[in-house]
């Protein structure tokens, strides 16, 4: 088995933004401004080039000004009217999951480019509904959040399944660790905010759509607040029949982990191991662990917005996973809150695509 370490590609601001004619810049807009709006503020002000953060919009009022102060960008309070905007061009919304669909809806009646952070919805029936939406239209306006998709390990893993060189996938062995969950978090999020990425990353690294589902919860750790069931054990199946298992573990106290090993027919491979300096001292040795998933994926947030924007400005709007990926993943982890509940395999059936 050989391994390779996973290379980062980190943009540098001042080259990123050199070459590019101010007046074609993407005047883009973000709604919700909590922790992952601000984070992305902050990339489109200092870091995507050809994009110009304009605006900020929350329901929170007081956050939204504080935001916009700064970033020296406009305030909207209502996040509907920032949709409308004619000075605002394409928007990122990152409101919690049962926000979205109105806010992506509206997007798309306004004929605006939309990256919306995952989930698309919390239901396949919400998300079935933009998928529609969309294809009514006729063009591709909205890319979902998966920002896992540019990750360079997980793009090194898929580019290994597709080379065929170690044989067809057999098993995609899964562990997703966060240190602490947000005030209450609960099961069913476990499985539509969390789950998610793993259900995406599958359907990513193989091509294939996931085809039943089964949720095992274990003993709970004693950090489990009311409500939340974790750890929890998944069980997905691939159209093929690939298994793929998904230790989700979100209150390990101690530090964010995303793991992905394949099994094949004739090798395996491994990503997201511990990776980067090794230190030797008196206190021993040892590594770091990424404390969150801004640190473990900034590269790959980075490299989305990158690309998202290239792909406004040139027309396409979408350089991604789109509406129908994201509905393929709500369809699952809707599949997945039934069998934490009976603790049955329940099959999932996307019906056609439009
Ligand atoms: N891709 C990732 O790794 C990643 C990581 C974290 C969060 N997320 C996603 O980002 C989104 C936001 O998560 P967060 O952790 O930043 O949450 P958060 O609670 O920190 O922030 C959400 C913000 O949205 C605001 N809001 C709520 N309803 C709104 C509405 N209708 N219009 C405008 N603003 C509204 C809230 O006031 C809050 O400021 C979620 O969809 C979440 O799943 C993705
Ligand atoms: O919303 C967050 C986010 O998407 C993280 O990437 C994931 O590790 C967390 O479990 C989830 O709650």
């Amino acid at each position: 088995m050989s391994t390779s370490s996973t290379p980062t590609t980190t943009l540098d601001p001042d080259s990123a933004r050199q070459g590019y004619d101010r007046d074609r810049l993407v005047r883009v807009a973000v709604l919700g401004v909590g922790m992952m709006g601000q984070d992305h503020a902050r990339r489109l002000a200092t870091l995507t080039a050809g994009a110009e953060l304009v605006a900020v919009s929350d329901v929170d009022v007081a956050r939204t000004d504080a935001v916009a102060q700064e970033f020296g960008v406009r305030a909207i309070h209502d996040p509907r009217a920032a949709v409308t905007d004619p000075e605002v061009d394409a928007l990122v919304i990152a409101t919690p999951g049962f926000t979205h669909e109105d806010l992506v809806l509206l997007a798309l009646d306004a004929g605006k480019p939309v990256l919306c952070e995952k989930p698309l919805t919390t239901s396949p029936e919400t998300s079935r509904r933009i998928v529609e939406r969309e294809a009514e239209l006729g063009r591709q306006l909205v890319q979902v959040g998966f920002m896992r998709r540019f990750d360079a390990g997980y793009q090194q893993l898929r580019a290994l399944i597709a080379s065929g060189d170690h044989g067809a996938p057999l098993f995609l062995h899964c562990a997703h660790r966060n240190a602490t969950t947000p005030p209450n978090f609960n099961s069913e999020q476990l499985m539509l905010d969390s789950v998610v990425h793993e259900v995406d990353v599958t359907r990513y690294l193989t091509g294939e759509e996931v085809v039943a589902i089964r949720v095992i919860a274990p003993r709970s750790t004693a950090q489990a607040p009311e409500g939340l069931r974790d750890p929890q054990f998944v069980i997905m199946e691939t159209e093929s029949g690939i298994l793929v298992d998904v230790e989700i573990f979100v209150n390990t106290t101690f530090g964010y982990e995303v793991r992905t090993e394949l099994v094949a027919e004739r090798g395996q491979a491994r990503i997201g191991l511990p990776e980067g300096m090794v230190t030797q001292s008196a206190q021993g040795w040892g590594g770091s662990i990424p404390k969150d998933f801004k640190e473990r994926f900034g590269a790959a947030y980075d490299t989305e917005f990158q690309r998202w924007i290239d792909a406004v400005r040139n027309g396409t709007n979408v350089d991604g996973p789109g509406v129908w990926d994201g509905y393929a993943a709500a369809a699952v982890c809707a599949a997945g809150v039934r069998s934490l509940r009976t603790g049955e395999r329940v099959e999932v059936d996307l019906g056609p695509r439009p």
